[in-house]
């Protein structure tokens, strides 16, 4: 039987930390942001679409997109972020399960996606399992503001656009505490592999 197991978390919860631990482990994860990135590559139908719907200046002058730029849209006008979103989830959510197929074709029976908005977009459903990377507000806003170089303005902005990581956990199966050391979220980790039988 194949399995579909859902990574997620918050903005700077530790996602992308845990999902380097699981592919040391040997398994394939499929991350979202990696995706969202692909898609919107020049000649691609979200490309199209995005220059459509934001206009000219949200493009550097080689045509690539201008991340920043169109990050100071979406995370501060909510209906434009909506507006982004509607165009990119379904050339997302096509990509991973592209990959997805793959790896199973490969021969694997159990595919990770690393998807930050799985709860917002009522994702759960199509996952086996889901696992939350929490940590508490104080701390996620402190990674962020270190890991990004982010004011606590812009480091704000982000958070707020997404569904509070206290909200999260009462729909996630499985959570990974991140506040403390990396070794003590590995070591949550593999107990939850194991309860889960992938280990
Ligand atoms: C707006 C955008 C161009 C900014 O690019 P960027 O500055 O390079 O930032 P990233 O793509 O690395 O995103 C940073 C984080 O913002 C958050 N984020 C991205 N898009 C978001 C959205 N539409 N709504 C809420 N949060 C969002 C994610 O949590 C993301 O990843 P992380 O949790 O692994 O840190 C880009 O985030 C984007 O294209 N977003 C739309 C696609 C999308 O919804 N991606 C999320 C996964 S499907
Ligand atoms: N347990 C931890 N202790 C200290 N720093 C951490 C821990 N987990 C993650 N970090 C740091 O916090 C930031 C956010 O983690 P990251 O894995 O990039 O989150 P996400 O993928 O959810 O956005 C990064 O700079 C990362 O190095």
């Amino acid at each position: 039987m194949y399995k579909i197991i859902g990574l997620t978390g918050g903005i700077a919860s530790g996602k992308s930390t845990i999902s380097k631990m699981i592919e040391q482990l040997g398994f394939t994860v499929l991350d979202a942001d990696i995706a969202s990135r692909k898609v919107i590559e020049p000649g691609e139908e979200a490309y199209t679409k995005v220059k459509e719907a934001f206009g000219e200046h949200i493009f550097n002058e080689d045509g690539t997109l201008n991340r920043a730029e169109l990050g100071n849209v979406i995370f501060n006008n909510e209906e434009k972020r909506l507006l982004l979103n509607s165009i990119m989830h379904p050339a997302v959510r096509k990509w991973m399960n592209d990959r997805q197929e793959e790896a199973f074709k490969r021969g694997e029976k159990v595919v990770f996606q690393d998807i930050p908005l799985l709860f917002e977009g009522n994702m759960q459903k199509s996952f086996d399992h889901t696992i939350l990377v929490y940590v508490e507000a104080d701390v996620q806003l402190q990674r962020l503001m270190e890991r990004n170089n982010f004011s606590k303005e812009e480091a704000l902005a982000r958070i707020r656009s997404q569904m509070p990581l206290s909200e999260k956990l009462a729909l996630a199966d499985e959570v990974i505490n991140n506040n403390g050391t990396e070794e003590e979220s590995k070591q949550q980790l593999l107990n939850i592999l194991k309860k889960l039988e992938l280990l």
